[in-house]
């Protein structure tokens, strides 16, 4: 059934010509063109070619319009020139001011959160996750039509036409939207219930999940696809068919974990959001380690990090779990930049610089992931009938087989494990 409330993608056809606008209000701390950039490819993610990008200082913030008459113009001088037919505003506004823009620039305008929906909807890969976003997308269009319809209203009223045709009709538009989102409410619930089921059948199985999560553009795709496609990792076809996101791979002392790539975190994260990026994050919640992959190059690094932090926090990732930060990108600084950076990095042992592009320093920052993965493993003698096929399997699944020797009947394995492992096999 369609209430008419469900993603028009339509509005967003791949190769659409967009125009970017970052109105600066003031009190941000970050650089305008890093911005304009960001927000440019986050709109190129999905699926639209940015032809122009404008940044204005806005001095007093107008009702109607968020930013001046002038401005308003000159970005309707440019959508007309670059014939656009999208403007993505890096701003939060108002339902009235999207439609006077949308009116005043003939054509469509969308908000920083609309676009971080359309993003999360392109990247949402569990049913939860879809669920998650087209209610948060739900939320968020309920929230205009309710608003809209009282600006109607009060013109209305001024004419003395209070009810008429238009109300009947929202009045139905947000039932639907009501109904549909308590539809999707219980999908939910038997969606949460089942994957609760699934997670707990791979938790038992003894592979660490390592997550990368970082900023937006900071390099995580570029660093998962280097790892999972050099020959230190093994691709497996398996999880690649379930989800382009997960590999499994093995690192030294490792025979088996699980890579998750996530969906690029960004400052000012709604809140109303944060539900639907959790379920696109649900590999990283539980994750047992974190690769927090920073662009070591980019003016707002520092910052950007923060960003992070606050959203690990905010989804529910505990502060306990291990992580480790990849300072990426180091192929974009000059020499100075780059020695002060490596100076700081020999300081640390939960940062290694690299470069995903290169390959610099990724194999380092391997065996750092798997050192620190394997920290509190030791070595047991284990001693097995030789014919037991199964068990040395075990073994060599489990552990790092240092030495082994057959001795007659009995076969004795030198084996590097987790303590954890080493109990379950005596009790296999
Ligand atoms: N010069 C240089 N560019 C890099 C490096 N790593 C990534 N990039 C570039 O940075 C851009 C973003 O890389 P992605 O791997 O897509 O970044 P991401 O973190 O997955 O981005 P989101 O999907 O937005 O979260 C691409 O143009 C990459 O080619 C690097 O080490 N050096």
């Amino acid at each position: 059934m369609s209430t008419g409330f469900e993603r028009d993608r339509g509005e967003f056809t791949r190769g659409a010509r967009a125009i970017v606008v970052y109105p600066d209000l003031g009190g941000s701390s970050r650089d305008a063109d890093a911005r304009l950039e960001e927000t440019a490819g986050l709109a190129e993610a999905i699926g639209v070619t940015v032809v122009g990008r404008e940044a204005f200082r806005v001095r007093t913030p107008r009702a109607a319009t968020l930013i001046g008459a002038g401005q308003v113009e000159t970005i309707a001088t440019l959508v007309r020139m670059e014939d656009a037919a999208l403007v993505v505003f890096d701003a939060g506004l108002t339902p009235i001011q999207q439609r006077n823009l949308e009116t005043a620039l003939e054509a469509k305008v969308i908000d920083r959160t609309g676009l971080i929906l359309e993003i999360f909807g392109e990247r949402a890969a569990t049913a939860e996750g879809r669920l998650q976003v087209e209610l948060a997308h739900l939320d968020y269009q309920a929230g205009r039509l309710v608003r809209s319809w009282t600006h109607l209203e009060r013109q209305r009223g001024g004419f003395g036409f209070l009810g008429g045709p238009g109300e009947t009709q929202i009045e139905a538009d947000r039932r639907l939207i009501r109904d549909r989102m308590a539809r999707l409410r219980r999908e939910l619930e038997q969606v949460t219930r089942t994957r609760g089921l699934h997670r707990g059948r791979r938790q038992r199985a003894p592979w660490p999940v390592i997550a990368l999560v970082g900023y937006t553009n900071a390099g995580k795709s570029t660093l998962f696809n280097y790892l999972t496609g050099s020959d230190v990792m093994a691709k497996d076809l398996l999880f690649a068919t379930l989800d382009p996101t997960l590999r499994q791979i093995s690192l030294p002392g490792i025979d088996k974990a699980i890579l998750s790539d996530t969906v690029g975190f960004v400052s000012e994260l709604p809140t109303q959001l944060v539900a639907a990026f959790k379920a696109t994050l649900e590999e990283v919640v539980s994750a047992d380690m974190l690769i927090h992959v920073r662009d070591v190059a980019h003016p707002d690094s520092e910052a950007q990090r923060a960003d992070v932090e606050t959203v690990l926090t905010e989804i529910g990732v505990s502060d306990t779990t291990p992580r480790i930060e990849a300072w990426n990108k180091l192929d974009l600084l000059d020499d100075e930049a780059r020695a002060a950076l490596l100076a700081q990095t020999e300081r640390r042992d939960d940062v290694v610089a690299i470069s995903a592009l290169t390959g610099e320093g990724v194999d380092r920052l391997v065996a750092t992931v798997a050192g620190r993965l394997t920290a509190g493993h030791q070595r047991y003698t284990i001693t097995l009938d030789a014919a037991d096929g199964a068990g040395a399997a075990w073994l060599h699944q489990h552990g790092e087989v240092l030495d082994q020797e057959i001795d007659g009947e009995r076969a004795i394995y030198e084996v590097r494990m987790a303590p954890r492992d080493y109990e379950r096999f005596l009790t296999r």
